[in-house]
């Protein structure tokens, strides 16, 4: 079992439209809603491929009443916390080449309660998942909402280190940094999020890998860092890999990120050693981008996507 916690999930409105032009009124050619925010990604991307996860969010206002709806639709299974704002909706204007152009609300405003009622829910179902030590994964994804401590995931951390269980978090920003100082068992940056934690450039494959050993020698046993269409590279203590799948049609990259993270979860639950679960979050990760919208990806959606693993990988590659 993994159990997401997502404190600002969404609904997410993706439109089509031909080229985006600053100021002007554009006709969608289509549009599609989907139940959004990283945490709750991660568990469609689980509940799609068969995996056992719950994902704990706030639930308020219309949106939040669609969003319950949508993952009940979608067989998720979720605890959601009545809060008194809206779930917020975030759009994604997509063109035919592929450009994506995101739009993020900021979300309700949490209190204090609310955000220890998240905190406590998440705990409990993580106890009550059903292994033998609770669940496999506690999940932490996404931004914050207004209202909530920046300390939030790492109190998450604190608390499910305590009780002996292991914790991944996915984030930006200050509330990244402040878990990260709080030692997660596995964190999952994208180049840019990476780069922002060590607050350096990092234009090669080599400088990526070197900073997730600075981070694998503070303490944290993961670092798997997603390079968009460069793949991913996963650092642990005693080995380095990367892995890259090529696709020849992209749709949309919205939720790449939550699925790749989704299927190296799922990966090491079942047992893959580190470099095989980065195998399988860059299958996911680069199924997910053939997909309109942030639909996830089904096993079939995973046919004729083959990732190439490289234990020993071309540090000088410049990413682009
Ligand atoms: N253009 C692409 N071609 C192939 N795979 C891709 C492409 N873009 C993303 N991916 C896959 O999706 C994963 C997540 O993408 P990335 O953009 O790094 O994440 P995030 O959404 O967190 O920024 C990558 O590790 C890779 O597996
Ligand atoms: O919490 P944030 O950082 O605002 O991101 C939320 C958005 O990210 C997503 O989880 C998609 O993630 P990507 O960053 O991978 O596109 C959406 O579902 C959601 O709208």
């Amino acid at each position: 079992m993994i159990v997401t916690l997502t404190p600002n999930p969404s609904i997410d409105r993706a439109v089509l439209i031909d080229a985006l032009r600053r100021g002007e009124v554009h006709r969608a050619s289509s549009s599609r809603i989907d139940p959004g925010g990283k945490g709750v990604n991660v568990s469609r991307a689980l509940a799609a491929q068969g995996g056992s996860t719950v994902a704990v969010l706030p639930s308020g206002g219309p949106e939040g009443h669609l969003l319950e709806e949508l993952l009940d639709a979608a067989g998720v299974a979720y605890a959601s916390v009545p809060v008194r704002g809206s779930v917020r909706m975030n759009i994604s204007v997509l063109e035919p080449d592929g450009t994506t152009t995101k739009l993020n609300e900021p979300g309700p405003d949490l209190s204090a309660d609310e955000v220890e009622a998240l905190l406590a829910t998440t705990l409990e179902r993580a106890a009550g998942a059903g292994a033998a030590r609770g669940a496999e994964w506690v999940v932490g994804c996404g931004s914050l909402p207004p209202g909530a401590p920046t300390e939030l995931y790492a109190v998450l951390v604190s608390r499910v280190r305590e009780r002996g269980g292991r914790v991944a978090i996915d984030s930006s920003g200050a509330p990244f940094a402040a878990a990260v100082a709080a030692k997660p068992h596995l964190i999952k940056p994208n180049h840019e999020e990476l780069a922002e934690l060590v607050d350096h450039e990092l234009p090669t494959l080599g400088d990526v890998r070197d900073a997730a050993r600075e981070l694998v020698r503070s303490g944290i046993d993961v670092v798997a860092v997603s390079l968009g269409g460069d793949g991913a590279l996963l650092v642990t203590a005693d080995e380095c890999a990367h892995a890259r799948a090529t696709i020849t049609a992209p749709q949309s990259t919205v939720g790449a990120g939550d699925c790749m993270l989704a299927g190296l979860l799922h990966g090491l639950s079942t047992g893959l050693d580190p470099a095989d679960a980065l195998m399988t979050g860059v299958t996911w990760g680069a199924a997910a981008v053939t997909l309109p919208g942030s639909r996830v990806p089904t096993p079939d959606d995973l046919d004729g996507i083959r990732a190439v693993l490289s234990r020993e990988p071309d540090l000088d590659r410049v990413l682009s």
